[in-house]
């Protein structure tokens, strides 16, 4: 079953256009969305929950169209944008006290247990929150109202270390039972690797891949090579670096043929990303 579906999301600003974005996440499972700054991801994830108009698409949130019943649907999502906290100044207990009217499942001991498992003093005014602690109570009032899917942007953002590590084990186990999805936005390539199942990769409002994280990898490779032995691969690399020893380039592993000789290495999420960033520009 998929927790999320995304069919084709268009979505049109002067600058910047979603080009027909779509991807699913199956229930039970954690999925990186990743992008460089600027690639549409806040407005994906917004055009996803309706908070704006899109030309068109369609978002199904476990196999029911989400605006058709999106009140319905908002009970079972727990979603976190950063930096639109209304009640910055209001004590924790006064906000959770009027956020849990609009959930019909609300439940003040699960919240209550929450609070405590992430040590946050209701007492405390959201403004005084560290951005690790906002998240946590974000996920807190989340999990009190029985969500089983969380869309978030930019969780692990200002968070340092620790607090992340700490953060993304509370990812993994939260899905442990099988039951919560989770997407997330990140720029953060050590996230994923930690604690994502699956991947997908925006790229100036384009996906450019979608699939499970190994899957995902496997799909490039990044080539060692002469300047000679360039010329002959040229048109098939992604984007490639010139250097003093001949150049590095990312390519996808179907177009790669080992006759040529040219040595080839597994890449990383970061340099996936990096070198699909250049694209525009092969000499990076
Ligand atoms: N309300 C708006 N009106 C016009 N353009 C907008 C609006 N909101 C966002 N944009 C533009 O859309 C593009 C994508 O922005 P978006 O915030 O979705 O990217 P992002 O991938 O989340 O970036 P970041 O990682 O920096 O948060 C940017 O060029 C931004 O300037």
């Amino acid at each position: 079953m998929f927790a999320l579906e995304v069919k084709g999301i268009n979505k049109k600003y002067e600058h910047f256009e979603l080009k027909d974005v779509s991807f699913e996440l199956k229930k039970g499972y954690i999925m990186g969305f990743i992008g460089a700054n600027g690639a549409g991801k806040t407005t994906t994830l917004k055009s996803i929950l309706n908070m704006i108009h899109v030309e068109s698409g369609i978002v199904k949130v476990f196999e029911q169209n989400f605006i058709a019943n999106e009140i319905e649907m908002k009970q079972k999502i727990g979603y976190a944008f950063g930096g639109t906290d209304f009640y910055t100044r209001s004590r924790v207990k006064k906000v959770t006290s009027v956020i849990k009217n609009f959930y019909t499942n609300w439940d003040d001991e699960t919240y209550k247990n929450y609070l405590k498992k992430f040590e946050i003093n209701e007492n405390k005014k959201i403004i005084e929150l560290s951005a690790g602690m906002r998240v946590k109570y974000n996920l807190a009032i989340a999990l009190s109202h029985g969500a089983k899917l969380l869309i978030l942007d930019e969780p692990t953002s200002g968070l340092d270390p620790v607090a992340r590590d700490n953060l993304l084990d509370i990812f993994q186990e939260l899905v442990e039972d099988g039951e919560m999805s989770i997407l997330f936005s990140t720029h953060i390539t050590s996230d994923l690797e930690k604690c994502a199942d699956y991947i997908t990769y925006l790229n100036e409002g384009q996906i450019i891949n979608s699939c499970e994280k190994d899957a995902f990898i496997d799909t490039y490779l990044l080539l060692n090579g002469s300047e000679k032995q360039l010329e002959t691969v040229k048109n098939k690399l992604i984007s490639y670096k010139t250097n003093s020893f001949g150049f590095t380039g990312l390519m996808l592993a179907k177009d790669y043929d080992p006759s040529i000789g040219i040595k080839s290495a597994v890449p990383n999420l970061e340099e996936i990303m990096i070198y699909y960033s250049k694209k525009e520009n092969k000499y990076v």
